[in-house]
């Protein structure tokens, strides 16, 4: 996945806000990218452009050979449902489905039924065989971050996107959630990116990158929890 110079600004006139400016940058197949940046540099809004939620104010988004920008609203959509996985913060599943109702509903949602077995696979993959049944609110934070999981990954899309999928999560269940995307990235060859503000978090990521005011300002490798951390610091020292 690329994006090309990528612009989104808010507003206009004297309260335009610009949250991302003429970002260029590529996802490589199969990696795990972890997007850092203080508060406001733009790394929501890189996010929602980059997965389709959004649409830059100029510039383009390319999943393969198509340009996100290009597409209409509809075809958006269907594009986002087929090829484009997301989870939240806070996990935003149905509270009166059950685990296995919830990680079938995108299949549902464009009409197809889910394989025998393939709702239960999905499931498995995320440690939760045995919680089909259960109802989101007699499931932990943890568990509940991992049927969100299993519901993106139940129609295998090219690229996932988490925003702070951690955020929420106490360290034990962020790691699970953590070793399941890296998973996802290694055993699958899904594109993975991820917003945190946890440099244990980013360091599950092949490579971090940083954002300052809405541009890229930095991008470390085969990163460690101290190295991100003191990235971090300096972006900090910087916008101060
Ligand atoms: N809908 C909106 N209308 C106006 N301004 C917005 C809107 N969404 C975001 N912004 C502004 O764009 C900038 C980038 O916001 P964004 O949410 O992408 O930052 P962020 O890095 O994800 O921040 P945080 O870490 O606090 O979640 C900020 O200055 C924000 O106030």
């Amino acid at each position: 996945m690329q994006l090309r110079s990528v612009s989104r600004t808010y507003g206009s006139g004297d309260t335009v806000v610009t949250a991302l400016d003429g970002v260029t940058l590529g996802f490589p197949t199969g990696s795990f990218t972890a997007v850092m940046g203080p508060s406001g540099s733009g790394k929501s809004t890189l996010l929602q452009c980059a997965a389709g939620l959004d649409r830059p104010t100029s510039g383009s988004v390319l999943l393969g050979g198509t340009d996100l920008t290009g597409l209409s609203g509809t075809r958006l959509t269907l594009l986002r449902r087929q090829r484009i996985g997301f989870v939240f913060q806070s996990f935003n599943l149905l509270p009166s489905l059950t685990a296995e109702q919830n990680v079938a509903l995108p299949l549902r949602l464009s009409g197809r039924r889910p394989a025998k077995g393939a709702v239960r696979d999905a499931l498995a993959r995320v440690g939760l065989a045995d919680r089909a049944r259960h109802r989101p609110s007699e499931l932990s934070g943890g568990q509940q971050q991992r049927v969100a999981l299993a519901r993106a990954l139940i129609t295998e899309p090219e690229v996932l996107f988490g925003d702070e999928p951690t955020g929420a999560l106490d360290s034990a269940a962020g790691r699970r959630v953590l070793s399941v995307l890296r998973g996802m990235a290694d055993e699958d060859g899904r594109t993975v990116v991820m917003v945190t503000h946890d440099p244990v978090a980013a360091s599950f990521a092949d490579r971090v990158l940083f954002l300052a005011d809405g541009r890229l300002s930095g991008e470390l490798r085969a990163p460690t929890a101290e190295s991100v951390a003191a990235g971090m610091a300096r972006l900090e020292a910087v916008s101060c």
